[in-house]
C-alpha cells in the first residue's frame, strides 16, 4: 500500500441518505475526475457478493478503495493515494469531512535518571533545592532582583506570583532545557500557560520556592 503518512483522509457520502454515487451533494470535488473505465488503463478487484463487497480502482491519477458499499449508495471512501489531482483535491479540503493531522508535540526523551518520577524522588532528598541557605521563602523580591538570576545554579523564575529557583529542575524538563531557559530571571507565567496550563508547578516546584513576587511596583 502506498505511504499514507502526510496524506488526509476524506470522508465522503453518508449512509441511507438517498444520494446516489454520483450526486455532486455527496462527493463536488470528485465530480470532475473521470474514471477510464478501460480494461486496459482501470485495474479493479472485486470480491463478489452482497452488501459488503470491498473493490478498489487504479486510474492514471488517483488510486482509491471502496471500503464498504450498499447497492446504489457508497458509504465510505477511502483515499489511498494521490499521485496528479491538481486543483479539484483542493476542493476537497473545503469539506467539513476532511480530518487534519494533530499537530506534533515537542516533548523531549529524557534522559536516564531524569525522568518525572526522577525529579519527585530529588525534591523528597535534597534538602536545600532553592538554594536558600537558611533564608526564609515567604520574602517579597523584585523583579529587578530576579532579573538579576539567570546563570549557574540559581536560575530564578516567577510564575503565578511566585518566584522559584528552576536550576535544578532543568534537566528534568520534559520540554528541554533550552525551553526552560527561556523563563530564566523573567515572569514566565504567560509561556507556562501557552504551552501547559495544566502542568501542577505549584506541585513541582514546591521545593524551590524562594519568594514572592513585590506587585507594589
Ligand atoms: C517554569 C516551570 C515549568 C514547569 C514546572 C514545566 C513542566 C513541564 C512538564 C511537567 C511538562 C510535561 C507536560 C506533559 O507531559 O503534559 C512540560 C512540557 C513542556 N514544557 Fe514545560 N514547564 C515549565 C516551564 C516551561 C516554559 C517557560 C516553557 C516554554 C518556554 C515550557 C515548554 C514546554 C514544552 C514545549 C513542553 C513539551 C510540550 C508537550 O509535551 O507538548 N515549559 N513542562
Amino acid at each position: 500500500m502506498a505511504d499514507t503518512s502526510d496524506f488526509t483522509f476524506c470522508q465522503v457520502g453518508l449512509q441511507g441518505d438517498g444520494d446516489s454515487l454520483e450526486s455532486p451533494k455527496i462527493i463536488p470535488s470528485i465530480r470532475n475526475i473521470t474514471i477510464n473505465d478501460n480494461p486496459s488503463s482501470l485495474q479493479k478487484n472485486s470480491s463478489s457478493g452482497n452488501s459488503t463487497s470491498k473493490e478498489s480502482a487504479t486510474d492514471d491519477s488517483l488510486t482509491f478503495k471502496v471500503i464498504d458499499k450498499l447497492p446504489s449508495k457508497l458509504k465510505v471512501v477511502e483515499c489511498l493515494e494521490r499521485r496528479d489531482f491538481g486543483d479539484s483535491f483542493l476542493d476537497a479540503q473545503d469539506e467539513k469531512t476532511v480530518t487534519k493531522k494533530p499537530i506534533a508535540r515537542q516533548k523531549v526523551p529524557f534522559e536516564k535518571g531524569f525522568s518525572q518520577m526522577d525529579w519527585l524522588k530529588v525534591t523528597r532528598t535534597h534538602s536545600d533545592l532553592a538554594g536558600l541557605r537558611g533564608r526564609s521563602n515567604r520574602r517579597i523580591i523584585s523583579l529587578d532582583e530576579v532579573k538579576q538570576h539567570k546563570t549557574g545554579d540559581s536560575i530564578w523564575t516567577v510564575l503565578n506570583g511566585r518566584i522559584y529557583n528552576i536550576s535544578p529542575y532543568l534537566k528534568f524538563h520534559p520540554g528541554g532545557v533550552d525551553m526552560l531557559m527561556k523563563a530564566a530571571g523573567k515572569d514566565c507565567t504567560s509561556l507556562f500557560n501557552k504551552y501547559h496550563a495544566w502542568v501542577n508547578a505549584e506541585f513541582l516546584l514546591e521545593k524551590c520556592l524562594v519568594g514572592i513576587l513585590d506587585n507594589s511596583q
